[in-house]
C-alpha cells in the first residue's frame, strides 16, 4: 500500500534522510521510531509529499507524485504533530474539513458529511466539545481533533505523527484502540511516529528504527526493541521484558546515563 524506494531529504545544508526504503501492505500498522532529530516526521512528510525529496514514494501502486491533490487526500489523512489550528473555528466544522475531498467545487458537504463527522468526534470523546472554539482547548483536546479531521476523511491510509504525545493514559489507549479497530474493520493501513517504545510494539505489527535519517532496523517489535539496539540508539540504559501478551515492554533504568 505503502512504498518508498531510496527516500532521501536534504533540509538547507543537512540530509536529513538518506534512502530510506519501506514496505507497508494494506491492513498492516508501521511505527516509525528513533531519537529526537532522527527524521521520522520528515519520513512521514516526504510520503505526505509536503517536502521535496530524491526517490519513489508509491501509494496504492501509484506514484505518489502522480496523484492528483484531491485523490491523495482520498487515499491518505495526515494528522501533523503540531498544526496551527484556526482558533475562532468550531470544533465540528474544524473535523467537518476532514469531508472537504468529498465536496463538489462549490458545493456543501452533505448530510452524510456531517453524520461522519459527529460519529467520529462520538467515538473520540469530544460530542461535548463540537460547539467549543478550536483555541480555546487544552494541548490533548486539541489533540484529539486533530486526529478526527483525519479520521473524518475516511481515507485507506492513517498517517500520524506523534498521535498521543499530549494525551492522559486512558485517551491513548482510546485512540490507539480506535486506530486499531478501524484498521482490523476497514483494513486501514496505519503509519504512525511514536516515541513511547512500549506503545509502539503494543500496537504496531512492524516498527522502523530511524537513527540520523537512516533506517537501521527494522522488523517485528521484539526484533527492533531490544536492550542492545535500543541503548545504542537512544543512549539509553534500559531493561526489556516481555509483557503480558509477550510483547516487548520497555523500561528505563534509573541512574543509568
Ligand atoms: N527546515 C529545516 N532546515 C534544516 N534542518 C531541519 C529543518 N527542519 C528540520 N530539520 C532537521 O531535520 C532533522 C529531522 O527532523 P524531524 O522533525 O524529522 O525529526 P524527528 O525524528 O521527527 O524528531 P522529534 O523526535 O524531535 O520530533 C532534525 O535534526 C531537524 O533539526
Amino acid at each position: 500500500m505503502i512504498e518508498t524506494t531510496s527516500l532521501s531529504v536534504r533540509l538547507g545544508e543537512r540530509e536529513v534522510l538518506t534512502e530510506v526504503g519501506l514496505r507497508v501492505r494494506r491492513g498492516e500498522w508501521l511505527a516509525v521510531i528513533g531519537p529526537n532529530g532522527a527524521g521520522k516526521s520528515t519520513l512521514v512528510k516526504a510520503v505526505m509529499g509536503l517536502v521535496a525529496h530524491r526517490g519513489e514514494v508509491t501509494l496504492d501502486g501509484r506514484p505518489a507524485a502522480a496523484l492528483r491533490p484531491r485523490d491523495r487526500a482520498r487515499l491518505v489523512a495526515y494528522a501533523p504533530q503540531s498544526p496551527a489550528l484556526p482558533p475562532d473555528m468550531t470544533v465540528f466544522d474544524y473535523a467537518l474539513l476532514g469531508r472537504t475531498p468529498y465536496v463538489s467545487h462549490f458545493g456543501r458537504e452533505s448530510r452524510h458529511d456531517r453524520d461522519i463527522t459527529a460519529s467520529v468526534l462520538d467515538r473520540l470523546d469530544l460530542t461535548g466539545f463540537a460547539a467549543r472554539r478550536v483555541g480555546e482547548l487544552s494541548g490533548g483536546e486539541r489533540q484529539r481533533v486533530v486526529l478526527a479531521r483525519a479520521l473524518a476523511q475516511q481515507a485507506l491510509v492513517l498517517l500520524l505523527d506523534e498521535p498521543t504525545t499530549a494525551l492522559d493514559l486512558g485517551h491513548q489507549q482510546q485512540v490507539l484502540d480506535l486506530v486499531d479497530r478501524l484498521r482490523l474493520a476497514d483494513g486501514l493501513t496505519v503509519v504512525t511516529t511514536l516515541h513511547d517504545l512500549t506503545l509502539a510494539g503494543l500496537y504496531a505489527d512492524t516498527l522502523l528504527l530511524l537513527a540520523r535519517g537512516r533506517a537501521v532496523a527494522a522488523g517485528k517489535p521484539a526484533h527492533v526493541l531490544t536492550e542492545e539496539l535500543v541503548g545504542t540508539h537512544f543512549d539509553a540504559h534500559v531493561k526489556i521484558e516481555p509483557g503480558p501478551d509477550g510483547r516487548p515492554v520497555v523500561h528505563l533504568v534509573r541512574g543509568g546515563t
